[in-house]
């Protein structure tokens, strides 16, 4: 049978499917030695120890069909499980990539999902490879990877010490934007075209379609000396204070250091009725890192300084001194 980008993924067998897809991913620097196998094998660095995560992207959970296209899926399925080794500190191998689709969806979709997959990697980690994976069909769309990375010396979210300094390097409150306009949750009808101008609207957008968190940033820290890491997927407050209780303190943020970046939103609060500081403080899917140094290291260039590790207090994070309302998302609460 020929197969075209129209053919509907039930005409075609598994086997087809997955050839199909092995010609769209990233062929990187870590190719697994066994391919097309039970499980995948692959040689570690003497001396390094395996990082390894899992993040499940779920269709009306994670993302809304079709204002994300399977391409954007793809992206944004590896960028998130490669966020997870980097904030380990560690350099990313392999991606082992699942799906589930409709089986009336077509090759274009699992070529497109393919070819996200394939970008996202060569933008933000390339030399990954995809080591395998697994397809099935399903009623939603369902888009799954396991990451796999090395580190010397694994960089937990439970070194920060009271004098650190704390830095991130990523956006903030730009994807929690941009999904809400995706959402259409906007405030009335305001007149979106003077922002679709300046991009600012498409940055939003693009931020929840295809993040680009730091992933080289997490092994430059590492060597810089960096105490404790996280990669910031639920809001800064809520991966912080997951941060700060791991290390038995409290972060102190600086309200002038968050101002430019609410600033940066300022339109966030005709366009969507959202407070701006509800974004960068609670915003969720930016995937920065969150980083805690000492005092006299130097951080790597995109890092900025946002505040300083204190003693442990009643709150894990302090916005200038002073507790926050913000929260944050949750799966299961739905926000
Ligand atoms: N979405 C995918 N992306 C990349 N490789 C895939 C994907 N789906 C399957 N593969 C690879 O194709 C090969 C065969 O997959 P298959 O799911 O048939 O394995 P299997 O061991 O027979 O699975 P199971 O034990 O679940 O029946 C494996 O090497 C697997 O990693
Ligand atoms: C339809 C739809 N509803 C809600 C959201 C928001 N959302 C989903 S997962 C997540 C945090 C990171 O996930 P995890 O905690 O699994 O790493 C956030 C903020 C979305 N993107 N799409
Ligand atoms: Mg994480």
């Amino acid at each position: 049978m020929k197969v075209s980008l129209g053919t509907r993924l039930d005409e075609l067998a598994e086997e087809q499917l997955v050839a199909i897809l092995r010609q769209a991913y990233p062929t990187g620097a870590h190719p697994t030695e066994v391919a097309d196998d039970d499980a995948a094998v692959a040689t570690i660095a003497r001396g390094s120890r395996l990082v390894t995560s899992t993040d499940l992207l779920v269709e009306h959970e994670d993302f809304v069909l079709p204002e994300f296209t399977p391409y954007d899926v793809g992206w944004k399925t590896a960028a998130v499980n490669l966020s997870d080794i980097a904030a380990m500190g560690a350099r990313p191998t392999g991606l082992l990539m699942t799906l589930g689709i409709p089986r009336d969806r077509t090759v274009a979709d699992l070529v497109g999902w393919g070819r996200g997959v394939r970008d996202a990697v060569a933008t933000l980690a390339p030399g990954v490879s995809v080591w395998g994976g697994d397809l099935s069909a399903s009623r939603l769309v369902i888009s799954a990877a396991t990451s796999t990375g090395e580190v010397e010396i694994p960089v937990t979210r439970a070194g920060a010490e009271p004098g650190d300094v704390v830095a991130y390097a990523g956006r903030l409150g730009f994807a929690a934007a941009g999904l809400r306009i995706l959402l259409g949750e906007r405030a009335g009808d305001p007149d979106l075209r003077g922002l679709e101008r300046t991009g600012t609207i498409r940055e939003a957008i693009d931020a929840q379609l295809r993040p680009r968190p730091p992933i080289a940033l997490g092994a430059a820290a590492a060597v810089a000396g960096v105490h404790a890491l996280i990669d910031v997927s639920d809001g800064l407050a809520r991966d912080g204070a997951r941060l700060a209780r791991s290390s038995g303190v409290t972060l102190d943020l600086v309200s002038g250091a968050l101002a430019g970046r609410c600033a940066d939103l300022g339109w966030a609060r005709h366009t969507l009725n959202i407070d701006p500081w509800e974004l960068v403080m609670a915003g969720g899917e930016d995937y920065g890192l969150l980083a805690v140094f000492a005092p006299d290291a130097r951080p790597p260039e995109g890092f900025e300084v946002l505040g300083a590790v204190v003693e442990r207090g009643e709150h894990g994070v302090l916005l200038s001194g002073r507790p926050t309302e913000y929260l944050g998302f949750d799966h299961f609460a739905g926000r």
